[in-house]
Formats: C-alpha cells, structure tokens, sequence
C-alpha cells in the first residue's frame, strides 16, 4: 500500500500539475499539444473524430487549437462530461452502434482528423493488454478508413510489442505518410508510443479482412522483406525479435557470384545473404570461371563479395554495376531487351527515381513492384518530404548560428576575447564582417548600452533572431510562450500557498542580479572601481571625442575609439596587457587598504577633494554608503561587504562562484547566509546538514584549502548553458542536476547528535508558556509582600490588629497565593444531577439546565445510596 502511495505520488509530475493549471481534465493534454506542435494537423482541421476521449483533455486541446465553427466529435464507454464546441457520447468504439452515432453526427460530413488514445480497461495481462490494444487500434482505424477525407490524418496510440511492426505495415498501405514519435510528456517508462499517420489514401474498396485482427495480425507475418531498403539503407539493421528460422543454424548464406549475376532479383539477394564466392567446387563452374576471369571482376568487387553485411550503399551500387556489365558480356541483357521491346513502355521508369538499380528497372528487368499510387499523392507525399527536409535543414542551421553566436558572447563574457580582439585585429565573426561589426554597433546606437558593460548585445541579437524565429516556426514558439505563462502563474500561485517558494524566487532574482552585475564585460568603469550609472555623459564624451579625432567613414567611433585609447598601454605595458589587467579580478590586487588610506590622506593635504573624485589616486573601492551617496556612481553588489569580512575573519570562507539552484538549496538547508550571520563582527554560522559539516571538518583539519574549495565551485554545474530554457524546465531540472557532495561518517555522526540535542529542546510555544507562568508568579509574590508589608506596618492597640491576627492574616493571603499560583484552573465543569421521570420523561434536554447534566432515575438513586450505606455500615462492624 505504502509503495502504491509512493509510486503514485512519483507519477505527479510537471505535466500533470501543468495540467491542473491549465484546466486541463487529464495529463494526457499535453501529449496531444505536443504531438500537434510536431506534426500541426489540428490548426486546419475543420472536422475531427476523438475515439476514446474520456475525461476529455484531448476534446479540450482540440476545441482550443482547432479554428471556430469546427465539428469535434468526442466518444468513450465512460461519460464525458460536456466540454465547451465539442459533441460527446457514450459508446463503445468497437461497435456498430457507435459507428452509425457518428455518422448521425457529421452526417455527410469527412473528418480531417481521427485521434485515438484508447486503452483497454482490462490491465490483466501485459501481452493480453496489449493484444487487446492492438485490437482497439484496428476499430479505431476501420472507423477512420470510414470517415476521414483523403489526404486526413490518423493518430493513434499503440503499445510497443511484437504486432506493432504489423500495424505499421497496415498504417503503410493506407496513409502516405506514417511516422511514429513519443511525445516528450508520454512517460519514458510506459511502452506506448504514437503512430502518426498523414496522407489518407482514401482506397475505394477495402478488404474487411485487411482490418480484422484474426487476419490482420496473422497475414502481416509472412509480408514481404523490403529488400531494397535493406541494400540501399544497410546501417538500419533490425534485431531478429521473431527467432529464426528452423534448421537456419549458422544464419551464414552463400552463393556463387554466378548466381547474382544471373538472378532476376539482385537486391534481394543482396539484402539476405553473406557472401557471393568464386569458389569452384566438383567438376567446376563454367559460369563462374569465366566470371572469375572477366577484367570487369576487379580486387575491389572480389573484397565486396566477401562479406555483403558490412557493404554501404556505395559498395552495393558497385556490385549491382559490375553485374549489369557482367549480364552485357554474357549477353543477357541484350536477350532480355529484344524478348521485351514493347513491354518496356509500359514499365517506364518508377517516378522519380534515380538510382541505378531502378534505371535497370527502365529495362524491363527487375522492377520493384511498388503500391499503385495516384499522382496527386504522390506529390503530396513529395511536397511533406520537401517541407520536412527544407524545415529541418533551417532549422539546423538556426540552431548552429545561434549556437557560434551564442560561443562568441560566453567567451566575451568570460573575458577569453580580449577587447583589442574584439576591436581591432580579430578577423571572422568579431571582424568587419562579423556579427559583432562596431561600426554597426555604433550606428546602431547601442554602443553606449555596450560600454556600459550590460551585455545588452546579448538580449538584443536573440531579439533578431526571435523575429526570424516567430515567421518561421510561430506555432512552436507560441505553444512555449504559452508553456511559459502558464508555468509562471502556477509558480505565483505556489508561491501565494507556499512562502519557501516565495524567498526562493526572491533569492534567484537577487543572484540574477548579481550575476549580471558580476559579468562586466566591457563596463567602463569610474577611476574609483565603481560602475558609472550615468552612462550617458561618458558615452557622449566618447562619440564627441572620436568625432574630433577621426574624420571621414572610416573614423572608428564610439566604442572603437575607447579600446583604442585603451591600447595605449600603461605603465609601460602593451596595450593588450593592459586590456587584460584592466578586468575586474585584479582590481582588488595591487593597492592594499593601507595604501589607499595614505594616498586619500595625501591628496586631502594637498587640498583635493577626496569626494569629488578628483583625488590622485581614489580608493578602489567606495565602502556601500560611500558609494551610494556618490553621485553618479551606482552601487556594487551590497553583499560584497559582508563577504569579505567573511573571508578575513573565519575560517570558514564562503565560496560564492556564479550561484546555481544547486547551491541555493544548500543555503536553504544547510548553512546561512553569509550577510544574514554576522553577530558581533564574528561569523555566526550554524551548519546544519552532513555536508556542510564534512566541509567544515576538512576544512577545519586542512584536509582540503581554500583555493582548492574554490577551484571545486567551478564544476560542470556552475557554468550551464541555460539560454533559451523554459523556466519550468530549469526548475524541474536544477532539482536533480546537482552536485552530489561527499559526507564523512563523522560528520554525518555529528549532525545526528546536534538533531538530537535540537530535538530535545522543549517547543517555542512551550518555553514561553512556562517563561509567562514564573513571571505571574513572580508578579503574585511582589503583590504578597508588599500586602504583607503594609499589614505588618499597621498599629497595635485597641481595635488594632493583635501581632497573632497580623500572622493569621499574612498565612491566609499566602495560602490563597498558593491556591491560585497553578494559574487560573479551571473549575471542574459541574454536572447536573437530574431526576428522569415526571416532566423529565422521554428523550433531549431536561427543560430549564444548561450545561452538562446527567439524567438518573429513582431507582438507581435509591439504590446508590443504598450501596453507600451498605459499604459504610460493613466498614464499621469491621472496626
Ligand atoms: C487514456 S484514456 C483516454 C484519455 C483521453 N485521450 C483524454 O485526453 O482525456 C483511454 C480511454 O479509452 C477508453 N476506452 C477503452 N476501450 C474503449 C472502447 N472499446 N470504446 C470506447 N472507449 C474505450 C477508456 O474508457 C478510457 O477512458
């Protein structure tokens, strides 16, 4: 039962709550969503049959993708409960009555699409269920032959076992088209996989046998082997699920190279066998000899006949010339050519077809029988190949433009291109005809966006991209913008219910911040170290300048022109070294607080002011408030601060890398941050997880550095390339991709014992009850003295208090305090005795008692008592 719970609450993943947000009545929408984004059948369909629909989320999808005004016909055996544009009845798909309801439905109409996602509600056996799947995947293509429009398409669901290959084969010869695919929502463990179907053939007559499971499943066995596939597509090599044939031992076959050359059937031959030999055997081979000797019969064919199963399409093609030329010597095709004239103008040349086994097939020789297909399938069925290959090539090489581009904005991010690259002597993608061209950047007029080192290049060139992006494939992108919305709501949704959520968000968005504050590329950064705020002023300065300097076109502007100046080299270093030691990482190096301090001191005796940022040398970095009051200058990162005293002060030094949603749940769980746990200038951190505290032992004990924890920072999950991600998936994903940290057996002792310690400790709630308890006491007993204060003060004499009244009194207030010092307890709820009988009689409330009562009658009174009484007098004679 337990593991029941368990599995099942596993089974809730992100579709299924994605589906709750979305409203949608099952998970299964998604497949739906998924399957249409790939394949996009349900946008132009104006008429569409869902066989199986309970409860209804494919009915839902399909209401919402397909244009107004459609007919969606929705049947199950289980009731669907109505849904918006859509027709819904009981039935059952295998029968005949639900056939003729349909029919009642679209009347005269054809479908465009018939989906099926059925099931069989048996789940007894895994291969009866699946046979009987199969059988429900047949009625649902008998209706389909019967009510899609030609050229309609078919979707179904089909469990993957040893039938599947056989509906495939029947899904062939009626569709155009057949693709099978598992949409990413369908769970990897479930073996169901969905057959898609385009390109109705719409035959005229139809065996019924075709559709019948009885023959369907029998017949499909013996099917003929595509030989021609398997010669001409020889790496797709299918397992032998079916066990092979009786007496078949060795499963090794070989012929005499005389055979291929004489055979009707090349390819087949081809395709089946090992080996063709030369080998004479007996009285010899007359055949064969002369093949042997033939100069056509080169080493290379001799090694290609040697082992046919490791041939490619290219050896194949060889063999199949040598023998055309082998048949020309022998005079085969000269025979067979003059037997044929005629006949070979009705054997014209398979359309469009190519390769040279079929222009033999122009001969009148060996034509592949194909399916008779009419013409204007066949050039739907071209014009699908076409669009899916011209799809696929754009789509390919968006993906690799987007991902040089997206390489060029890492390595620039990183620093690993160094300004002077970027602007003067890099060449290719970063040159004058490269995507970052600075000429164009300037004219632009993002340069001063570039400048300031925010990396808007970065959002601004997807932006491009996302425009040729939407023309191209504007369903996909809506369907994850929609994906995207919907996850968000559901995230503040959570968020309104859970308030970990909450700071978790707030938190990603503070690191978001920092790390792009961290990735200052370029920023062009005040003297001090702190970032200029006000851009604008510099950027102009920059522009005005280059314009007095350089004249004509060719002027560089802008940004060229500060890298230039930036070439110039200080201190006597190139200008390339000075680019380099002009990033962020060694501005920390080199002046020490020290040196700052004397050289602000220098210039505020030389009567510069310091603040106005006019001074020699200005410190390197402003402290947070400095820097805030400043104008002009924006803040760095307000953590910063406190991590440093981090590292100067403890031992402990929290590694702060580029944060990922690994490190994030460390925090959460283990120890704090670092700016949340200074108390009294020390560290207060409180390690609370194994792994924090193995940490902390190594380091303690100087197992591991430092450094070395630094270095460990930067490890494949500190740098991932996230760009372009669905939040949700990240969410989902940054739960399992994380680094699995190693934990001592110390360690994890220790942690037990500090669990055990916390536990221990009585609740909040408690404690503060019994802290309010002594402080009432303390209050009763202040009361008491001061009461018997003023008693013992009181004057003697006559009428006065006698020092034994004094004392006696003093006892009773003493005694009271006693009394009520538990607290105020509550008095014992009094029950009220109540007599039945009289107009107490019958059932309910005794008229004119409130509260607790109990009802007792006469006799047990009396013979309570009476048992008193009795107990009494025995207790007595005892004495
Ligand atoms: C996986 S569910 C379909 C989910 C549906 N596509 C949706 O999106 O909500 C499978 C359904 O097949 C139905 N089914 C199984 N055998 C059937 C039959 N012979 N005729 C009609 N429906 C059948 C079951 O009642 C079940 O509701």
């Amino acid at each position: 039962m337990a593991i029941q719970k368990k599995n099942a609450k596993a089974r809730l993943d992100k579709y299924y709550y994605l589906a709750k947000e979305k409203g949608y009545r099952a998970r299964a929408a998604f497949k739906l969503i998924q399957l249409n984004k790939k394949y996009s059948f349900l946008q132009s369909a104006k008429c569409l049959i869902d066989l199986c629909a309970a409860p209804g989320s494919w009915l839902q999808v399909a209401a919402e993708v397909m244009p107004a005004k459609s007919l969606i016909v929705g049947v199950d055996l289980a009731p669907i409960k109505p849904i918006p544009k859509t027709i819904t009845f009981q039935g059952d798909i295998t029968t005949e009555k639900c056939r003729s309801t349909i029919r009642g439905y679209i009347k005269t109409m054809k479908a465009d699409a018939v989906i099926h996602d059925g099931a069989p509600n048996v789940g007894t056996a895994w291969v009866q269920d699946a046979f009987s799947q199969n059988e429900l995947v047949l009625s649902s293509l008998k209706l389909a032959t019967e009510f899609l429009a030609p050229g309609g398409v078919f979707v179904t669901k089909v469990f993957r076992s040893k039938d599947s290959a056989k509906l495939e084969w029947i899904f062939k010869q009626l569709f155009a088209k057949v693709e099978q695919t598992k949409p990413p929502s369908s769970r990897n463990v479930s073996a169901e996989t969905f057959y898609v179907c385009r390109g109705y053939k719409a035959p005229k007559q139809l065996d019924p046998r075709f559709l019948d499971p009885k023959y369907a499943f029998a017949e499909v066995e013996d099917a003929a082997v595509n030989m021609e596939a398997k010669v001409f597509n020889p790496e797709k090599k299918k397992r032998k699920r079916d066990g092979y044939e009786e007496g078949d031992w060795t499963q090794f076959h070989e012929v005499p190279a005389s055979d291929f050359v004489q055979t009707q059937d090349p390819i087949k031959m081809l395709g089946s066998l090992n080996r063709l030999h030369f080998r004479q055997e007996g009285d010899g081979d007359i055949a064969l000899a002369a093949l042997d000797k033939l100069p056509e019969t080169t080493e290379e064919v001799r090694l290609c006949c040697q082992d046919l199963k490791v041939l490619g399409r290219k050896e194949f093609k060889l063999l199949l010339r040598w023998r055309m030329k082998a048949r020309d010597r022998f005079g085969f095709r000269q025979k067979k050519l003059t037997e044929l004239t005629g006949a070979s103008s009705t054997a014209t040349t398979a359309a469009g077809a190519t390769d040279d086994a079929v222009a033999e097939g122009a001969a009148g020789e060996e034509v592949a029988t194909l399916t008779p297909m009419s013409d204007e399938l066949r050039l739907q069925e071209e014009i699908l190949t076409l669009q899916e290959g011209q799809t696929k090539l754009k789509r390919k090489e968006r993906r690799k433009d987007n991902e040089r581009k997206q390489k060029e904005i890492t390595r620039m991010q990183m620093d690993m291109i160094t300004p002077t690259d970027v602007g003067i002597d890099a060449g290719g993608a970063m040159g004058d005809e490269g995507t970052f061209k600075l000429r164009d950047v300037d004219k632009a007029g993002i340069a001063r966006q570039i400048t300031r080192g925010k990396m808007y290049a970065e959002s601004e060139k997807p932006k491009v991209e996302e425009e040729v992006e939407e023309s191209e494939d504007e369903d996909g992108d809506r369907l994850e913008t929609e994906l995207d919305a919907m996850y968000e709501q559901y995230q503040a949704k959570r968020e309104d219910r859970d308030t970990k959520a909450k700071a978790k968000r707030i938190r990603r968005q503070t690191s978001g911040k920092d790390d792009e504050e961290e990735f200052e590329g370029f920023g062009k950064e005040g003297e001090d170290g702190a970032e200029t705020t006000d851009g604008e002023d510099s950027d102009a300065d920059l522009i005005e300048d280059s314009d007095e300097d350089m004249e004509g076109e060719d002027a560089p502007t802008g940004l060229l022109n500060e890298l230039r100046s930036n070439d110039d080299g200080k201190n006597g270093l190139s200008g390339r070294a000075t680019s380099f030691f002009q990033q962020d990482i060694f501005n920390d190096l080199g002046v020490d607080e020290e040196e700052e301090e004397d050289e602000a001191d220098l210039a505020r005796d030389s009567g510069v002011d310091v603040g106005s940022g006019e001074s020699l040398s200005p410190p390197l970095k402003p402290t947070t408030a400095e820097a805030e009051e400043s104008d002009g200058f924006e803040t760095e990162d307000e953590e910063a601060p406190a991590a440093e005293d981090d590292d100067d002060e403890s031992d402990i030094e929290v590694v702060r890398p580029a944060r990922t949603e690994d490190d994030e749940e460390d925090w959460t769980e283990g120890t704090q941050r670092p700016e949340q746990v200074e108390k009294e200038g020390r560290p207060n951190i409180d390690i609370i997880t194994a792994e924090a505290m193995t940490l902390a032992h190594a380091l303690a004990t100087g197992k591991v550095t430092k450094a070395q924890l630094e270095d460990d920072a930067f490890n494949t999950y500190s740098h991932r390339d996230t760009d372009g991600l669905p939040e949700w998936f990240l969410d989902d994903e940054g739960k399992h991709s994380k680094r699995q940290r190693p934990v001592t057996a110390e360690a994890a002792k220790a942690i037990k014992e500090k669990m055990k310690a916390l536990n221990a400790r009585p609740i909040k709630k408690v404690r503060e009850a019994k802290a309010r308890k002594t402080f009432r006491a303390a209050r009763r007993l202040e009361k008491l003295k001061k009461k018997s204060e003023g008693l013992m003060d009181e004057e003697g004499g006559v009428g006065g208090m006698s020092e034994r009244d004094k004392a006696g009194e003093i006892g009773k207030l003493m005694a009271k305090a006693k009394k009520t010092g538990g607290g105020k307890k509550k008095g014992k709820m009094e029950v009220k005795v109540v007599r039945s009988g009289g107009q107490n009689k019958g059932a309910g409330r005794p008229r004119g008692v409130k509260g607790k009562y109990k009802m007792v009658d006469d006799r047990l009174k009396k013979d309570v008592r009476g048992e008193k009484r009795a107990a009494k007098r025995n207790k007595k004679g005892r004495k």
